[in-house]
């Protein structure tokens, strides 16, 4: 039988899809799953394409149906199972061999991974996948950590499945290491800030204006066609609009209050934070999920504090519709800034050069974040943006129009009772970033006087103490 050019192991959601959409382009596959059973299903699903697959049963099968050097890319659960695989392959894989670890890994597991593995005799490529089971069906995003020499290896299939913008592909080596899979994980960060800042100017809608979810959906769809246009508002249209079939009901009526998640929005602020770069609108949204998902918690202060409720926001509706559509779009640019200038600190704490302009540009199709902004970044950070994507003169002029919006959309949300920690958190790094002299002054002041820290003078250099007098360093 005819050798395959590349293997894949874990047929789950991404990994089936994934090697459907490299078989569909032409590159004969060998697959392996833990489970035997969804070998069986993906081989009997896999309809015309069945003749590019080659199913096999055992580790030791797989490696002998790829013809070496292999490229093997492993799609299971991350954490544990990714090092057991990748012991196992050791025993059957052969030097210059290519293992390629496709799922969400933590990019600090994929450094240690490449350190363990380097002088082994095999390449390792930490690879970031964003798009979803569509995505990986037809193209996803793919964001490459690892030698150039190993992508160059693997470029070619790589470009060919992944989506693409105007034909380029959204495909690319990004730089050593981890970097492909710390860009992937502040990819999720930025998504979870998208998710939780749409979730809130939904709550406004649903609770402050009392529309229905049709009605709901049918301002998204709107706002899809213009500057908020992304996969995340169209999605939330087709969800708004979708019924139960089991009640009748609109589907989101009927789901639970309560948002899962798998870490990686959480080690994005872990990652802000160690670096010292604020990301706060990714923080709130990730304390939003831990907020929905205390449910009882929850209900039990409701009723602590009485069934308060969101109070009815009045006023002109499409005035005020026109305003959340600006707030989503300012709360969206805050955290893609976030976003950005984590990057862009990692990549000077690791050594990375991460090229930005690339990362917006293989945004722009295939991920789950994708959006008709990531063109404007696109070409910002190719126009030498660099400090902070709010200074870019683009995004200047397009925040100085929206931040009004975001500004009245949180203080009639806060005073309405209806939570916005993202969009607050988002327009406070905002007020915070453009303040030329904010409030330190006096935190300077209170460290030095129970610490006796010391404190800089404007226009002076050295340090300095205050005349604080008895009481003051204790
Ligand atoms: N779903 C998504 O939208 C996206 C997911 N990812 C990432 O891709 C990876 C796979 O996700 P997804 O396809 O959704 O997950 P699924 O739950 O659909 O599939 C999980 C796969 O992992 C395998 N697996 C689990 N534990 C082990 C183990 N201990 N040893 C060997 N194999 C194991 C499963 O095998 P078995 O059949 O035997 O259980 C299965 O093939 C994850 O890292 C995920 O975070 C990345 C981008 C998007
Ligand atoms: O990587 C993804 C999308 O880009 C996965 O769907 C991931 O699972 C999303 O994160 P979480 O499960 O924590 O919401």
């Amino acid at each position: 039988m005819e050798k395959a050019e590349i293997g894949l192991i874990g047929l789950g959601t991404m990994g089936s899809n994934l090697a459907l959409n490299i078989a569909e382009h032409g590159h004969r596959i060998a697959v392996f799953n833990r489970t035997r059973a969804r070998t069986d299903a993906f081989v009997e699903n896999s309809g015309a394409l069945r003749d590019m697959v080659v199913p096999c049963y055992s580790l030791e099968e797989l490696a002998a149906a790829i013809r070496p050097p292999r490229p093997i890319i492993i799609m299971v659960l991350a954490g544990k199972p990714v090092d057991e695989q990748i012991e196992a392959l050791r025993g059957v894989l052969s030097d210059n061999d290519i293992v390629i670890d496709a799922g969400n890994a933590n990019f600090r597991d994929t450094m240690r991974r490449f350190s363990e593995l380097s002088g082994s005799g095999l390449t390792f490529i930490g690879m970031g996948v964003s798009g979803g089971e569509e995505g990986a069906r037809h193209g996803p995003s793919i964001m490459v950590g690892g030698t150039e020499d190993s992508w160059k290896r693997v470029e070619k299939v790589l470009t060919a499945i992944s989506a693409k913008f105007k034909d380029e592909p959204c495909a690319a080596w990004l730089g050593t290491d981890g970097a492909g899979h710390f860009v992937k994980t502040i990819h999720n960060g930025i998504e979870y800030a998208d998710m939780q800042m749409i979730a809130e100017i939904y709550g406004i809608l649903r609770d402050g204006l009392g529309m229905g979810p049709k009605e709901i959906g049918t301002v998204f769809s709107n706002w899809n066609k213009g500057r908020l246009n992304s996969y995340l508002i169209e999605i939330t249209a087709k969800v708004l609009a979708a019924d139960d079939p089991k009640t009748g009901k609109p589907v989101v009526d009927v789901i639970l209050d309560r948002a899962g998640q798998k870490g990686t929005g959480k080690w994005s602020v872990i990652e802000a934070q160690q670096l010292g770069i604020p990301a706060t609108a990714i923080e709130a949204a990730v304390a939003a999920r831990v907020l929905s998902s205390i449910k009882d918690e929850r209900q039990a202060a409701e009723k602590a504090y009485g069934n308060i409720g969101v109070t009815r926001i009045s006023g002109d509706k499409d005035a005020l519709l026109k305003d959340l559509e600006l707030a989503l779009f300012a709360g969206k640019i805050a955290a893609y800034a976030q976003g950005f200038a984590v990057m862009s600190g990692a990549s000077k704490e690791f050594n990375w050069s991460l090229p930005m302009p690339t990362i917006a540009k293989i945004w722009r199709a295939g991920c789950i974040i994708r959006s008709q902004m990531l063109d404007t970044m696109a070409e910002a950070f190719s126009g030498g943006a660099s400090t902070n994507l709010l200074m870019a003169p683009a995004f200047i002029s397009l925040m100085q129009e929206a931040h009004p919006s975001l500004r009245r959309v949180v203080a009639r949300a806060s005073e309405a009772g209806a939570p916005v920690p993202a969009l607050s958190s988002a327009l406070a790094y905002f007020d915070s970033y453009r303040q030329g002299r904010g409030t330190s002054n006096l935190i300077q002041a209170q460290r030095d006087f129970f610490g006796a820290h010391g404190f800089e003078r404007i226009g002076e250099q050295g340090a300095f103490h205050g005349p604080w007098g008895s009481g003051a360093a204790g």
